[in-house]
């Protein structure tokens, strides 16, 4: 029973799989998009207003959102799957809401999404996307994905999301021997999960700390939790994940992934007893820090593969053209993207009067150079887009500073600018650079 309270609080048991009767579908459909709505609403508020929400929660919200795109949208899910930030960030207002463009998708089609369907894709992409993002390995490659799971990746089966979804809002409440079901208040939705009202609550009962034992059986009922059992299981499993993240947090002082064997002497020396996590849930909880100058071998792969993450481009119109927009954030002095090209000298740079892009930069222990980014696309990278190629220009109000760095690739040492973060910036924010504090010279 234990098991199978533990998969079923978090969407991995099916009760009743009605899936084979396809007349019952769009009635499934609609009732679980409208059961699930009120937790939906609760997340969203949380996370707009920078709470942090439980994993299962921050899923089920991912999970809802893919749910609006194909049971509301008729989209397939390979269409679910291709679907791009950049074809989010360049919908366009429409008299009933928004379009959005699906370019990725094998069949081009454009859907309308209402204003409050457009507010829970845009909370997903700037508050729980960035959480898989910050979880994704330097070689792992997101392709620039709306949805992506857990460990930054691109979804690989959005139908079985959906499956997942309806299963914990539609599926009949089937409390084995010895629950505690009978005593159970109705939760307005069929499932046997509690919302996340409930969830609220019961935590402010009893909140969570990292070295705390879970609340007894008799506790939770006294404090009018008679079906304890889910709340519990539920409770473990959030500290399981904070322990295992405070592991990986105290053993992330170096850049590397830690190894297994310091992460096994570190949970030795820890004194729980009960709930310990183990290897595999620390290195599942490891996120990579954030890349700064110091950091040579993480920026050489960057630059060589062109793998800077939380970036995309958003079409501005006229006059500003295309732009680079963060979709997740950046600590301050954190090294965000680069430009590199050709490399001349001042004096010869100033003498061209070409079309492409001419950057003038001067390094602390340098004479000033010019990076000349002839062609569009890059000479280097021709299949690619160079983030650092399209940052727009910002006198008053720049978040990110160029930075003159020689980079020593394997044919031999050369200058890139690096764009560095002169503040916080937060995932929605078009990355601005002060052209004149470089005296780069653009077309
Ligand atoms: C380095 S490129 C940036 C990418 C460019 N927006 C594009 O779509 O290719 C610089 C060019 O962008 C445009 N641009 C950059 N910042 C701008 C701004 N604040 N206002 C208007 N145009 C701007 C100018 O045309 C400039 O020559």
């Amino acid at each position: 029973m234990k098991l199978c309270d533990h998969l079923r609080s978090r969407g991995l048991l099916i009760f009743n799989n009605s899936l084979g009767c396809p007349t019952a579908q769009p009635t499934h459909r609609s009732g679980v998009l409208v059961l699930a709505k009120p937790d939906i609403q609760h997340i969203r508020q949380k996370l707009m207003g920078s709470d942090t929400v439980p994993h299962t929660a921050a899923t089920t919200f991912r999970h809802y959102c893919q749910a609006i795109l194909m049971w509301r949208h008729q989209l397939t899910a390979s269409a679910v799957k291709t679907f791009c930030v950049n074809d989010w960030l360049d919908r366009k207002s429409v008299a009933s809401g928004v379009c959005i463009q699906l370019n990725g998708s094998r069949t081009k089609r454009s859907i309308i999404l209402t204003g409050e369907e457009e507010e829970f894709l845009e909370c997903y992409l700037l508050k729980l996307r960035p959480l898989s993002l910050r979880r994704q390995d330097q070689d792992s490659d997101d392709k620039g994905r709306f949805f992506l799971g857990d460990s930054g990746l691109p979804l690989c089966n959005p139908s079985g999301d959906l499956r997942r979804l309806r299963d914990k809002y539609l599926q009949p409440v089937s409390e084995g021997p010895g629950a505690d079901s009978v005593s159970d208040p109705p939760t307005g939705q069929a499932s046997a999960s509690m919302s996340m009202q409930e969830w609220d609550a019961f935590m402010k009962a009893f909140p969570m700390s990292l070295h705390g034992n879970a609340p007894s059986r008799d506790k939770c009922v006294e404090a009018g939790y008679p079906r304890y059992r889910p709340y519990y299981v539920k409770w473990r499993d959030l500290q399981l994940r904070q322990r295992a993240s405070y592991m990986s947090r105290s053993l992330s002082k170096t850049s590397g992934r830690p190894h297994k064997a310091s992460i096994q002497s570190a949970l030795d020396k820890e004194s729980w007893t009960t709930n310990r996590p183990l290897v595999h849930d620390v290195l599942k909880a490891w996120v990579p820090p954030e890349r700064q100058l110091k950091d040579t071998w993480s920026i050489l792969t960057s630059v060589m593969k062109q793998k800077w993450k939380g970036l995309a481009i958003k079409d501005f119109g006229m006059p500003k053209g295309k732009g680079v927009v963060a979709v997740m954030p950046f600590s301050k002095e954190v090294v965000i993207c680069d430009y590199h090209d050709t490399v001349t000298s001042e004096a010869e740079g100033k003498q061209k009067r070409q079309s492409g892009f001419l950057f003038f930069i001067k390094g602390k222990e340098t004479k000033a150079l010019c990076i000349e980014a002839k062609a569009s696309p890059c000479t280097c990278h021709p299949s690619l887009v160079i983030y650092g190629r399209m940052i727009n220009h910002s006198k008053q109000l720049p978040n990110v500073k160029p930075h003159l760095h020689r980079i020593d690739f394997p044919d031999g040492p050369q200058e890139a600018v690096l764009f560095i973060a002169k503040r916080d910036i937060r995932p929605g924010e078009e990355l601005l650079c002060d052209y004149s504090v470089t005296r780069a010279v653009v077309n």
